[in-house]
């Protein structure tokens, strides 16, 4: 990290601006001071929020805000001091000791696209300028997007993502001098320094696995030297297995791999920059030193000594301890060990640019990189996992977190390339088969290998085969949700060369992200959401806050409740059904088809029954959801779906182009990322002026309204703006409105206080949307829950959909849990409790 990583002054923090703007919509502002005093009572119960860190974070935000008045105070008293015309401007004392503007611009500066933070490492891209996409395509490599709203972006330089820019095998002096010439003023020192200290010790070592050896490999011997040295690694190097030896790298010359033209971005810059410079001869040495450095990159000697398999985690971890992270590659062209698996991608398939370019930076050197893919919801991570499968061309081995994805990964397989059918086989509870030729792919879910229950016969055999072979790749599918543990299971039981986790969104709001890192690898490419919909890849969407006043009647009852009636309160608010009646009134007039979701089952209920909507929840038979979904499909009259959280992931229905939230699970950008995802692959987006439509309905002045703008952060970090709607169009003019009157006001009051009384019904963990209510992930049987459904966290194996993996492990586990639980129990259990208590007493 950049010398004190401090919070910051949000001095162009794109996201809070982005959101700032939606709130200055005209209307009554709600002053959102309101929300954080709201969060005293709130505190005693959030399952994901309110957990240490979000403490934490406050007390730095207190912090920050502390600073910064000093800093405005010592500022301004030297802005006043200054003598008269050597003032900067107005602003300058807001921005304290982080004031740059002094900085010394180059004499060129207009023509170059980055500014930097000296101390943070913070970039700043300048959306407008003639540079902007090589400069994107350099950044993507080297740094960490964190905000890319319009016209500014924000990336970050960390440790990790110079990790990355290493692996994908950009030099330290590629880094310096690219950066360099992309910014406005001088490279700063500290930042050179950070860079220089970062890179040199990363992508130092590689592990490479080559005729099923293990060899610790690097292209500077006095490294390995020091390595053989090292108390730790030296006795582990295999005896007898000959000093260092030394080869030399492969040579890209003539190779065609799918998407590894942009080895690392620069290369493509490069290309671009010629085309586009308006001063040839001044900026086409912009790049010359990285064209020169990739000449002799064909030429590089690399030297190599073995270790046994068991010495891996062991070599990987005393790398790491003394600053030599080992990056992990696989030679998959020279590996004559394994058989080769008959497959290629349909010669009528075409990946898409993003796509490939995500792959270079995977195959970049001709060796198969480990790492993560981040591209939005519906924009193909597949059909990513498939065309590096068809480069790799040795045994696969997938990872998914349903049943169901695992028979969609199949479909897909078997859609976009030509393998054949009997190569490639599913292990779930239902079928345990194994493919019929020496190499092929295996489908499976994460809790069918992890899990420890004793298994079957079959399943044993299959799990013994799984472990038996090694694989050339293993694709792990929303790498997001899966606990770090289950996949330390993973790796650690199924040995593979290569390992490519998917995901749209790398947001844990536990932080277990980084966790990642390691066990699978670096991120090696993220999309730009807004890129992706303006080319057409996925669905432009408006997005809406609606405020939803409370009647006073509600607004009395929601002070006095607890925190779980709190919810269901803000959820049956009388005037956001009837802004959610409105809206799907004004939507299905345009020929929309609406999907409303509810995490809360009681809502979820009542408003589909009054309204007389179909809705679909972890109850519903598995024929049913399969009615309603065909209907919602092909049915004219069938224009509204209401949906439980079931259906926040996995589910492909590309007729939807509008979504109405009511309520959501807490402050989870996740959530609301892959609830916005479920639209993006609308099919009619690319009808000239299409818009698809999402909006979240908050009651107001409660502590949805807080919970809101978290869950937009994401978002708003992805370009998306969300407008504040505070009265809707001739509301009031509306005629047949639910609850028009006082008396159905309180009449639907009083209902809602006598249904909850004894707390809401939570949603039956399900596979998925597509799955059997109530099977485990797998598929595995699980007995069908009664009504008064509990929540319950249990281990991954028992969890049975990847939408609710990291809602569920968030749930600050026991405390909560029990809490439930104890609230869930009825009134004879809790008469039983107390008279076991007098008996013992
Ligand atoms: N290169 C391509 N050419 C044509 N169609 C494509 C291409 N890439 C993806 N698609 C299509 O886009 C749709 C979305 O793909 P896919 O299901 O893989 O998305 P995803 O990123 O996994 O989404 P989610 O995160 O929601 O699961 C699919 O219908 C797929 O067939």
């Amino acid at each position: 990290m950049p010398p004190k990583r401090k919070a910051a002054p949000a001095a162009g923090g794109s996201a809070k601006a982005g959101r700032a703007s939606a709130l200055s919509t005209p209307g009554p502002a709600t002053p959102r001071s309101l929300d954080s005093s709201m969060m005293s009572e709130a505190d005693e119960d959030l399952d994901e929020d309110v957990t240490e860190a979000q403490k934490e974070r406050e007390e730095l935000l207190g912090q920050e805000a502390d600073e910064f008045v000093n800093n405005w105070a010592i500022s301004s008293k030297r802005f006043q001091n200054q003598p008269e015309g050597k003032k900067h401007d107005a602003a300058t004392p807001y921005f304290g000791k982080r004031d740059f503007s002094g900085l010394p611009l180059k004499p060129d500066h207009l023509n170059r696209p980055l500014w930097i933070d000296p101390d943070k490492g913070t970039i700043v891209l300048e959306r407008f300028n003639a540079l902007a996409e090589q400069a994107t395509d350099f950044l993507i490599t080297i740094a960490e997007p964190k905000s890319r709203p319009t016209f500014l972006h924000e990336y970050a330089l960390t440790t990790h993502s110079l990790y990355a820019a290493v692996s994908v095998g950009l030099r330290p002096r590629d880094i310096i001098n690219t950066l360099d010439r992309f910014l406005k003023t001088a490279l700063p020192t500290s930042i050179r320094n950070f860079i220089q200290q970062c890179t040199n010790s990363y992508g130092k070592v590689k592990l490479v696995l080559k005729n099923n050896k293990y060899f610790v490999e690097s292209v500077d011997a006095e490294m390995l030297q020091k390595l053989l040295k090292d108390e730790v690694i030296g006795k582990l190097r295999v005896q007898g297995s000959g000093d260092i030896t030394t080869t030399y790298a492969p040579t890209m010359g003539g190779l065609v791999i799918p998407g590894t033209k942009n080895a690392a971005g620069v290369h493509q810059a490069d290309l671009k920059q010629a085309d586009k410079q308006e001063e040839p001869g001044k900026e086409a040495d912009l790049y010359a030193s990285l064209n020169e450095e990739d000449d002799d990159d064909d030429k590089e000697a690399v030297h190599a000594f073995e270790i046994s398999d068991s010495a891996v985690e062991t070599v990987q971890k005393r790398c790491l301890d003394i600053g030599f992270p080992i990056l992990e590659e696989y030679d998959f062209r020279n590996d004559d060990v394994n058989p080769n698996l008959e497959i290629d991608l349909q010669p009528n398939t075409q990946i898409r640019p993003y796509q490939e370019k995500s792959l270079s930076k995977m195959f970049g050197n001709g060796r198969a990189k480990s790492g993560i893919i981040v591209l939005p919801c519906g924009a193909g991570k597949t059909l990513v996992g498939i065309t590096a499968a068809c480069t790799i061309k040795k045994g696969i081995i997938v990872l998914c977190t349903s049943s169901m994805s695992v028979v969609q990964w199949r479909q897909e397989f078997l859609k976009w390339s030509n393998i054949n059918p009997d190569d490639i086989a599913v292990f779930t509870a239902e079928s345990k088969n194994k493919f019929s030729g020496s190499t092929g792919i295996i489908v499976t879910t994460y809790s069918m290998v992890t899990n420890n229950r004793e298994r079957s016969h079959d399943s044993k055999k299959m799990m013994d085969f799984l472990k038996g072979r090694e694989w050339g790749l293993m694709l792990l599918d929303e790498v997001h949700v899966v606990p770090a543990e289950v996949f330390r299971r993973v790796i650690s039981s199924i040995k593979s060369h290569s390992k490519l986790g998917l995901t749209a969104t790398l947001l844990r709001e536990d932080d277990k992200i980084s966790h990642l890192n390691f066990l699978i690898g670096p991120k090696l490419y993220e999309a730009n959401w807004m890129e992706l919909s303006q080319q057409g890849h996925i669905a432009k969407v408006q997005c809406a806050e609606v405020w939803c006043p409370m009647p006073t009647e509600f607004y009395d009852e929601y002070l006095r409740a607890n925190s779980r009636m709190k919810r269901t309160l803000y959820a049956m608010n009388p005037r956001k059904f009837q802004a959610c009646q409105y809206l799907i009134n004004y939507h299905e007039a345009r020929g929309d088809k609406i999907i409303v979701f509810s995490d809360e089952l009681y809502s979820l209920k009542k408003y589909a029954e009054t309204l007389q909507k179909f809705y679909i929840y972890g109850g519903t038979s598995q024929q049913e959801r399969m009615t309603v979904l065909e209907n919602f499909q092909h049915n004219p009259n069938v224009n509204t779906l209401f949906l439980s959280k079931i259906g926040d992931t996995s589910l492909d229905l590309p007729e939807a182009t509008c979504l109405i939230q009511i309520s959501s699970h807490f402050g989870s950008r996740r959530q609301e990322a892959q609830r916005l995802g479920r639209i993006l692959r609308a099919k009619r987006r690319n009808d000239e002026g299409f818009n698809a439509f999402f909006y979240s309905l908050v009651s107001k002045d409660t502590q949805e309204m807080y919970y809101s703008s978290k869950r937009q952060a994401f978002l708003v970090d992805q370009g998306y703006a969300f407008k504040v709607i505070t009265q809707l169009a001739n509301i009031e003019k509306t005629p047949n409105l639910a609850f028009a009157t006082a008396q159905e006001r309180r009449e639907l009051l009083q209902l809602t206080l006598v249904d909850n009384e004894k707390g809401t019904e939570d949603d039956i963990e399900t596979d998925d949307l597509f799955g059997k209510p109530g099977a485990g992930a797998g598929g595995r049987g699980k007995k069908k829950p009664g009504p008064g459904v509990r929540r319950t966290a249990g281990t991954l194996g028992e969890l049975s959909g990847g939408q609710d993996m990291a809602y569920i492990e968030q749930n600050k586990g026991g405390a909560h849990l029990k809490k439930n639980q104890k609230a869930n129990q009825s009134s004879f259990f809790k008469k039983i409790a107390r008279e076991k208590e007098r008996s013992r007493k």
